[in-house]
């Protein structure tokens, strides 16, 4: 028998100048970047947040508190790594990731294919098994104000059961 779970995450990151706009691993440019206690890639905390949810394993605060200076400033890949190898740990294996990235501007459609290549790549996975979208907000709330970033990602994983 397989069991298949599903999870699924959400994350919110301020817009502030003098920080790298990190999203899904790769660095899109633009005049303002993302404000966090790591490098604040929100789309790769959803994706984290929704494999934990998924595994019931907790979520990103509680694996990596950002009270904890080892996490300062951290490429979140290594995250998404490191809770890619939990999951792993407890037997199950990646279905597909879906997420949405939430942002006024720039318009990030350009960058997409290199962010599903990367976070395929660290979890270890094939590009089809990955999907990333974007929309703005249609200029509403705090997106639509170029205030914060925000990120949803649904996961599929499974294993194999006696
Ligand atoms: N930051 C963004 C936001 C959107 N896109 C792409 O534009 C399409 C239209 O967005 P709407 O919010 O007007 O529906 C959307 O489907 C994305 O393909 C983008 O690349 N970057
Ligand atoms: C990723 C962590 C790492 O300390 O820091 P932040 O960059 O603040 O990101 P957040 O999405 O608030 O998740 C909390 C932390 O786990």
């Amino acid at each position: 028998m397989i069991n298949i779970r599903i999870g699924q995450g959400y994350d919110v990151h301020r817009l502030k100048e003098g920080y790298p706009l990190m999203i899904g691993g790769i660095e899109v440019p633009h005049h303002v970047g993302s404000e966090g206690h790591s490098d604040a890639d929100v789309l790769i905390h959803a994706i984290c947040d929704a494999l934990l949810g998924a595994a019931a394993l907790g979520d990103i605060g509680t694996h990596f508190p950002d009270t904890d200076p080892a996490y300062k400033g951290i490429d979140s890949k290594k995250l998404l790594k490191v809770v890619v190898e939990l999951l792993q740990n407890e037997g199950y294996a990646i279905g597909n990731v879906d997420a949405t990235v939430c942002l006024q501007r720039p318009k990030i459609k350009p960058y997409i294919p290199a962010m599903r290549e990367c976070l395929a790549q660290v979890m270890g996975i094939d590009i089809s098994q990955v999907s990333v979208k974007a929309t703005t907000t249609e200029k509403l709330g705090f997106v639509g104000r170029e205030e914060g970033i925000s990120a949803l990602a649904v996961a599929l994983i499974h294993k194999k059961q006696a």
